[in-house]
């Protein structure tokens, strides 16, 4: 089930909410900017399925976002708790970072931890198949995979690059619960 937990940035032990019900969650995130939607990933999609397989499976929903918002580079994030690289993967994540554009991502299988830092407060935001998140370019926050990653997740970008993050150098990940397995 999706989740999501509001702290204050100076209190990782003591959640001020915890939220379940997609609508709350939504509106709770929009409130800060955040998009949150239940989307339906009905193609039946495996974690460690191969990108074109994913990408064919959802081209119309893809398409459907690329017009909306003018994106223009989708990829694919397809782990399995077996992965070869799931220590570097999820480490690549793991601390505080920014892009220079909104992050965009819509799980098509299994779940992830994103949590954003927002003003004074944190949202961790459970991510699961069905969940389309659109985090504002410039927000601070860093995704956990866990230590049996599971998931799939489409990314769509506006720039040729793809996934290009300025890490913040704090440690405030390091204080907030990573997610549970
Ligand atoms: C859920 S896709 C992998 C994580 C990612 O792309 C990102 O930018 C995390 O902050
Ligand atoms: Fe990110
Ligand atoms: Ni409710």
């Amino acid at each position: 089930m999706s989740r999501l937990t509001v702290y204050h940035e100076a209190s990782p032990e003591l959640p001020n909410k915890m939220l379940t019900h997609v609508e709350d969650i939504a509106s709770t995130l929009a409130s800060v900017g955040v998009r949150f939607e239940r989307w339906q990933a009905q193609a039946p999609i495996a974690p460690g399925a191969s990108s074109d397989e994913v990408l064919a499976a959802y081209r119309s929903q893809i398409d459907q976002l690329m017009s909306e918002r003018g994106y223009i580079t989708v990829d694919v994030v397809s782990m399995t708790r077996d992965h070869p690289q799931k220590a570097e993967m999820r480490a690549k994540f793991l601390d505080e970072h920014r892009h220079g554009e909104d992050e965009v991502r819509f799980f098509v299988a299994g779940r992830g931890l994103f949590t954003l830092h927002i003003d004074d407060h944190v949202y961790a935001v459970l991510c699961e198949k069905n969940d389309l998140i659109s985090v504002p370019a410039g927000t601070r926050h860093w995704f956990d995979m866990g230590d049996e990653p599971h998931f799939v997740a489409i990314r769509l970008f506006n720039n040729p690059e793809g996934w290009v993050a300025k890490f913040t150098g704090e440690d405030i990940a390091g204080r907030f619960p990573r997610l549970e397995d």
